[in-house]
């Protein structure tokens, strides 16, 4: 079937179709290029045409915008959305047609509305679908795309223009994925500029414990032998009471990793049903546990390297020979006896 280029199934349908791209920089290189591979006509749009053509393959049109868009129904922004407004006054030409919308920001949330949304707030008689965002140019480029990077996330208010572009993504050799309506475009957005998602969660956990454990070590064996013996051990803090915070947060993370599995199994068990949801926080524990696992494999490693090196420490050279000393003596002692 080409639901692309016309709309009735069919095998007659072989001419290629025309996929405008507007800009001339790296995204729009390089969705050319993978347009051009899987057998699309492109056109591009640019402010200077003459200048941009040079950085094309020759089978590509490069004109000036209005030319561009006049021969496509489909068509890129590979603008920023700072330059949107130069849309503005091509509003009467972009009327009825389908623009994919690829921008990114370089925050979370770094403007009140989406750029989708924005865009088709500004274009209000245009079709605005968000997708490829966060696919980068370099990826867009591969012939043979890793499996992490193929898929694309589709959202518009137009079930029509979602499917159409959802299936020029597939033509593409992408996997889209159909997101829904427009207001999900922030969501699309936010995707590429998070960094670490899903990790504070488990480091405020790691950071928690850590203080805990470390403050009741050194209650318990600092404070105490000093007070109750006048026993001065701060020497034990750098290496001590840190090898012994290492291990027991490494092990309690771990713990944490096991435990939402069973909380979630009881859960299913109370309810007699895997379809329920489960409660707010539990979800979320579940989904950080590869992030505890990973932090208290981290923290298990620290705590190797720790113990390998205590014995390098004069005092624990000190405290060995010591015991072996004490050992000697009791044997001898014993054996007088
Ligand atoms: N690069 C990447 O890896 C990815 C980029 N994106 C998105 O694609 C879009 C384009 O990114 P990218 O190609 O990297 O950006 P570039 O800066 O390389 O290109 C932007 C293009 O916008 C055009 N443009 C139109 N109006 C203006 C203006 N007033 N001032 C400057 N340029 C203008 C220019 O084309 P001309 O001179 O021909 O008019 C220019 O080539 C962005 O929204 C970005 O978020 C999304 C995913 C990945
Ligand atoms: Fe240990």
């Amino acid at each position: 079937s080409c639901k692309i280029c016309c709309d009735y199934s069919g095998p007659s349908c072989l001419a290629p179709t025309t996929v405008a791209v507007l800009g001339s920089g790296d995204f729009s290189k390089s969705i050319t290029i993978r347009l051009l591979r899987c057998g699309f006509k492109v056109v591009i749009g640019s402010r200077r045409p003459k200048l941009a053509s040079h950085f094309f393959p020759h089978v590509v049109d490069v004109s000036h915008y209005e030319d561009a868009i006049k021969k496509s129904n489909i068509l890129f922004l590979a603008i920023h959305r700072e330059h949107y407004s130069v849309l503005w006054d091509l509003k009467h030409l972009l009327a009825g047609k389908v623009l994919v919308d690829v921008s990114n920001n370089r925050r979370v949330n770094q403007y009140p509305e989406s750029n989708a949304e924005y865009l088709a707030s500004l274009l209000p008689d245009s079709v605005v679908v968000k997708g490829f965002n966060i696919i980068s140019a370099w990826a867009m480029q591969q012939i043979y795309p890793k499996d992490a990077s193929t898929q694309v996330f589709i959202c518009s208010d137009s079930i029509k223009a979602r499917q159409l572009i959802m299936e020029l993504a597939r033509q593409l050799n992408f996997q889209p994925v159909d997101m829904g309506p427009l207001s999900l475009s922030r969501y699309i957005e936010n995707i590429p500029v998070q960094l670490f998602p899903g990790w504070k969660g488990p480091v405020l956990a790691a950071v928690a414990l850590s203080i805990f454990f470390f403050g009741y070590s050194f209650v318990r064996d600092i404070i105490h032998p000093y007070v109750k013996h006048k026993q001065s051990d701060f020497y034990k803090i750098p290496i001590e009471i840190v090898n012994h915070t290492l291990p027991t947060v490494a092990i309690t993370l771990l713990a944490l990793v096991y435990l939402a599995g069973q909380l979630a199994a009881a859960h299913q068990l109370y309810y007699g049903t895997k379809y329920k949801q489960f409660p707010h926080w539990l979800e979320s524990w579940l989904q950080s546990r590869k992030q505890l696992g990973l932090i208290s494999f981290f923290l298990a490693a620290v705590h190797i390297l720790y113990s390998l090196s205590l014995p390098l420490r004069k005092s624990e050279r000190y405290l060995l020979l010591n015991t072996a000393y004490q050992q000697v003596t009791l044997v001898v002692v014993f054996y007088c006896w």
